[in-house]
C-alpha cells in the first residue's frame, strides 16, 4: 500500500510507470477488469468537482472495487472529529481513500498518518498530482514520447501549472515555458524545484510573465481556467493583467503543429477561444478521459504488492 499526496514522492522510475500505465489503458492495449476486486475504495470531496470525482469513481468501478462516496457534510470531521482519527477509523474498513480537501496539503498529509488505507491526494491548493499524470498520459499517448516535448503553460501559476511542472522537468531534453501574468506566477519554491529536477534530466524549466514575443514551434500549448479553486484576486484589474494570456488561434502562427491542453473547466472567450478549445489543434477532451485511465493507474499502484 502506498500514498499518492505529491509528484515529489514519486521516484523517476514510479512516474515513468504510472504514465505508461495511464497510455496502455487509454490506448486500449489492457482490459480493466478484476485488478481492484475485493477492495472497497471511498471517494470524499470537500470542493466542486465533475472531472476528477468521476475519473476516480469509475476508474474505481471499472477495475472491479465497491465504492463509498462522502460529500462535504457527511463526515464527522463537520463536527470536530480530528482528521487523524476519521482516517485512522476508515482505514480499517477502505482500502483506498481519494481526498480532494479544502486545499492545505497538510490536511491530505493528516489523512495519509494511518498506513492501512492507501490515501490519493485529488488537489490541493500546492498541487494536482493526478492532472499531471492525466497530461503526461496524453502526451505521450498523442506524441509517443514525452522527452523531447516543448511546452508552453500559459496561465495562472496554480496546483495544475505546480504539478505539470514538478513532473514534466523529470524527463530529458523537455522544454517547459511558463507564461504566467504578472502577480500570479508559480510558486517561487516550485519554480526551484523543477528547474532542480531540470539540472538533473536535461530539461529546461523557465517562467516569464508576459506574451509579448510569444512562444515559437512548440508542441504543446496548455492553459487553465482564469478562476483557481478556492482562491480570490484581490487587484479590481486581475482581469485586464490575464487579458493578454488568452489562448487564441494567433498563438498557433508560430507552432503550427501545436496541440492544445486545458485541464478543465474552461471559460470559452475568457480564458481560451471557443475556436481554439473545439477546434482541430484540441486534445482537451481527450486529456479528459485520460483523467479515468491516469486514476487507474494510480489505484493499481496504490494497492500494489511490493
Ligand atoms: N481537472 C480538474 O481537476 N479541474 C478542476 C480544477 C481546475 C483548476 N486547477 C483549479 O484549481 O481550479
Amino acid at each position: 500500500m502506498r500514498h499518492l499526496i505529491s509528484t515529489k514522492d514519486l521516484t523517476d522510475a514510479d512516474l515513468r510507470a504510472l504514465v505508461e500505465r495511464g497510455a496502455e489503458f487509454s490506448r486500449g492495449s489492457v482490459r480493466s477488469g478484476d485488478q481492484l476486486a475485493g477492495l472497497v475504495a471511498g471517494i470524499h470531496f470537500l470542493k466542486t468537482s465533475t472531472r476528477t470525482r468521476t475519473s476516480f469513481s469509475s476508474a474505481a468501478l471499472r477495475l472491479g472495487a465497491q465504492l463509498v462516496s462522502f460529500g462535504p457534510g457527511d463526515l464527522q470531521t463537520n463536527t470536530g472529529e480530528t482528521l487523524e482519527d476519521t482516517a485512522e477509523v476508515l482505514s480499517r474498513m477502505l482500502d483506498l481513500l481519494v481526498v480532494r480537501t479544502a486545499g492545505d496539503p497538510a490536511e491530505l498529509r493528516a489523512f495519509a498518518r494511518q498506513d492501512r488505507m492507501a490515501v490519493v491526494n485529488a488537489m490541493t491548493a500546492d498541487e494536482h498530482p493526478t492532472q499531471a499524470i492525466a497530461d503526461l498520459t496524453t502526451m505521450l499517448t498523442h506524441f509517443g514520447r514525452v522527452e523531447g516535448l516543448r511546452v508552453c503553460y500559459v496561465g495562472e501559476g496554480n496546483n495544475s501549472a505546480a504539478a505539470l511542472a514538478l513532473t514534466l522537468s523529470r524527463y530529458p531534453d523537455v522544454q517547459l515555458e511558463l507564461r504566467t501574468p504578472p502577480g500570479y506566477g508559480l510558486d517561487p519554491g516550485t519554480l526551484r524545484r523543477a528547474q532542480h529536477n531540470a539540472r538533473a534530466s536535461g530539461a529546461r524549466v523557465s517562467e516569464t510573465h508576459s506574451m509579448a514575443s510569444p512562444p515559437q514551434g512548440v508542441d504543446v500549448i496548455y492553459t487553465t481556467r482564469w478562476q483557481t479553486t478556492g482562491t480570490s484576486k484581490p487587484d479590481p484589474g486581475w482581469r485586464d493583467v490575464f487579458a493578454p494570456f488568452r489562448v487564441t488561434t494567433a498563438l498557433w502562427d508560430r507552432s503550427p503543429d501545436a496541440v492544445f491542453l486545458h485541464d478543465l473547466p474552461a471559460h470559452r472567450g475568457e480564458d481560451v477561444t471557443a475556436e481554439v478549445l473545439d477546434g482541430p489543434h484540441s486534445l482537451a477532451f481527450d486529456q479528459s478521459e485520460n483523467k479515468m485511465y491516469a486514476a487507474m493507474a494510480v489505484l493499481e499502484w496504490c494497492v500494489a504488492k511490493r
